[in-house]
């Protein structure tokens, strides 16, 4: 494909610059202009909580109409046919900037026009004429080229590949200046679309999910005030790896959390065995844990006799049978039916009382009622009140009660695993989820608008539920990789995994253009896929770059430092990548260098370093059951530089591939 900019004059690409220049200059003035009129905003009286509040939408407002010196305020710009002639064109930027006529002079890149900047193509140039991408170094606006969509001449992108290929550091950046169009189409979804996204390594999974979030915020901000938008990532490593995208991206009022803080209802002090663990997340536990809180109601035996002053009111187990019974086929959850029940009891004496008196008793006297310890009593002896704490001990200590639940959904032996060996047993991050399912059949949880769910392959039957349990009324992105599934529950079909999401008619879209790994190096990893028990596409990479490199060695430590010490040559981030027990045993001759990391195997997922070094493919393989899987990801963490340090031989695929 040709270069862009292939005929304009210098003089004349010079003015242009300068004219560029001079419009950034006036967005930055106008900008200073929004945020002094937001802060000068003088509240005009009102009571504590609207000055309160009011302070609040100012304090976000200012935040975010920062001028941050390193993000510049626009990156593009698009020309179409103006209505009354000539051409007319708008600057896309991350935020609307106006001047003090309201006249936009920066497009928020959320808004419907600027669509155009990331659709429009030789192909469907969608009316534009012209798409302007601008480079900048160190908030200085220093080029720019064209692409001339009306010519019928694809063009590439030395500022697109220049922003794929730069160098790493720090945590994940935003893209809002080049997302691409299939890209574009996933993080534009409407509201009500539930979608998965199936995503090869480095093709922008995670990227696209954060950017779909900023979008919805953007564009139903006021149904989204209410219930919000969580993010869910798979550990703390990546969670602080990604979560300064969505504030750069002005939007500071996302709930982001890791699996396991999502369901934090228990202290976890304990683990389980390999079985027990994989038990206690099969799907079968829902059934068996929504018949352990069921199994609480029993039927009313006598009547509920209540006294007022000289009177005495009396509801008959006939009644108190049925408003169990009514109750119970509503379908409430266990502890809103519960209230349910309290309330039909109040209202059969409340009745009671209007046939006797002919008048309706007091309301404050009604509520009391509902609170005496005569109804109370009644109501903890057929729909008691329960504890998931209790309840989960109860199931793990009382075998009787579990087998008389279990019936046919376990075997004896599969049943066996959920015992306890001790009368208080330590719970474990998987009773932790167990005790959220527990907790969504007593309460609604509240749920969010929209829940963007990452490295979402790896989540098992019951942690899709609980995603599903704080999505209910809302809408789901999931994103994942079905070939880097290391969990002993990890996914082999998205549908599956949709329907427990609560989702089924969610779409699933394959995303397979890698922006982060090397065309070599996804090669090589590509080698693993018959390996890894999953259909999914092959990655295809953007870049032509990168550098492989396979070292055999009888001094794994001694190799391996020679290999950092290669990598710290060129510019960005070193990740050293092996198990715990490699790592042990080479990081004491690793250079010191704060661009170095030592990265566990299993902590590796979802982060990226421009050089990753893998020591000791074999141990990372012989790890774990999905080995494999977790060697396909370790090899896809490199961005531009792969090196393969090992003294075992090298799993077959790898080696075939290595010579
Ligand atoms: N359109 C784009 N323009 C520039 N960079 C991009 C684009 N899309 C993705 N990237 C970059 O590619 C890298 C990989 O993106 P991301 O981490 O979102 O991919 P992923 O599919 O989640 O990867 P993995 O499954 O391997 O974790 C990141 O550095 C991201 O910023």
């Amino acid at each position: 494909m040709p270069a862009v900019n292939t005929t304009t004059t210098d003089t004349a690409l010079d003015a242009e610059l300068g004219a560029e220049r001079d419009h950034l200059a006036a967005s930055h003035v106008a900008l200073a202009r929004m945020r002094d009129r937001t802060s000068g905003l003088v509240d005009a009286g009102g009571n504590a909580y609207s000055s309160e509040a009011l302070g609040k939408a100012r304090a976000l407002r200012l935040k975010d109409l920062a001028d941050l010196p390193d993000v510049p305020l626009f990156f593009g710009r698009i020309d179409f046919p103006a209505e009354h002639g000539g051409l007319e064109h708008w600057h896309v930027g991350r935020r609307h900037v106006v001047d003090e006529t309201g006249e936009p002079l920066v497009l928020d890149w959320r808004a419907p026009v600027s669509r155009l900047f990331y659709q429009a193509s030789v192909r469907e140039p969608m009316d534009v004429t012209m798409r302007r991408r601008f480079g900048f170094a160190g908030g200085h606006l220093t080029s720019f080229e064209d692409e001339n969509l009306a010519s019928g001449v694809e063009t590439s992108s030395a500022i697109l590949a220049a922003e794929i290929e730069r160098p790493r550091v720090g945590p994940m950046r935003d893209i809002v200046a080049t997302i691409q169009p299939e890209q574009d189409d996933l993080v534009r979804a409407g509201l009500a679309d539930s979608v998965c996204v199936q995503g090869a390594p480095g093709t922008g999974k995670t990227a696209v999910g954060l950017h779909r979030a900023a979008y919805l915020l953007y564009t139903h901000r006021d149904r989204l005030k209410r219930n919000g938008v969580l993010v869910v990532g798979p550990n703390t490593a990546f969670m602080s790896y990604i979560d300064q995208v969505l504030p750069t991206l002005g939007e500071v009022d996302v709930t982001q959390v890791t699996v396991a803080e999502l369901v934090e209802g228990l202290v976890v002090k304990g683990t389980d065995a390999p079985e027990a663990e994989v038990l206690k997340h099969d799907e079968r536990m829902a059934e068996l844990l929504r018949r352990a809180v069921w199994s609480h109601l029993a039927r009313p035996e006598g009547t509920l006799t209540v006294t007022d002053g000289g009177w005495r009111h009396r509801v008959g187990e006939e009644d108190l049978t049925r408003a169990v019974d009514d109750t119970r086929r509503e379908g409430l959850p266990y502890h809103v039916g519960r209230e349910r029940v309290r309330a039909l009891i109040v209202a059969a004496v409340q009745r009671s009382i209007e046939r006797r008196t002919g008048e309706s008793p007091a309301e404050g006297w009604l509520r009391k009622l509902g609170r005496a310890k005569s109804v109370t009593g009644v109501l903890d002896a057929v729909w008691p009140p329960l504890d998931p704490k209790k309840l989960l001990t109860r199931l793990f200590t009382d075998a009787d009660w579990r087998e008389g639940l279990n019936r046919d959904l376990f075997t004896g032996d599969e049943l066996a695993l959920l015992a306890s060996k001790t009368k208080t047993p330590r719970f474990t991050t998987a009773d932790a989820v167990l005790a959220d399912e527990i907790a969504g059949l007593l309460e609604r949880p509240a749920g969010f608008g929209h829940v963007v769910v990452d490295e979402a392959q790896d989540l098992s039957a019951m942690q899709c539920r609980a995603i599903a349990r704080r999505s209910a009324h809302g809408s789901i992105t999931v994103l994942g990789d079905l070939a880097q599934g290391t969990s002993p529950w990890a996914a082999r079909d998205w549908a599956v995994s949709m329907a427990h999401m609560g989702k089924p008619d969610g779409r699933v879209v394959a995303l397979t253009t890698g922006f982060r790994v090397p065309e070599s190096i996804i090669e090589l990893a590509n080698r693993l896929l018959p390996d890894l028990g999953v259909d999914v596409p092959e990655a295809k990479s953007l870049r032509r770059d990168g550098l492989l490199d396979v070292r055999e060695t009888g001094e794994l430590a001694a190799e391996t430092a020679a290999a950092v010490a290669d990598a710290l040559k060129y510019e960005g981030s070193v990740g050293v990548i092996a198990t715990r027990d490699v790592l042990d045993a080479v990081g004491e001759v690793l250079p010191a260098d704060e661009r170095v990391t030592l990265m566990p195997a299993d902590l590796a997922k979802g982060l990226e370093y421009d050089h990753v070094i893998v020591a000791e493919p074999a141990t990372i393989v012989a790890a774990e059951a999905r080995g494999m899987n977790r060697l396909y990801v370790v090899l896809t963490r490199a961005v531009s530089r792969l090196t393969i340090v090992h003294a075992e031989p090298l799993p077959p695929a790898l080696v075939t591939a290595s010579r």
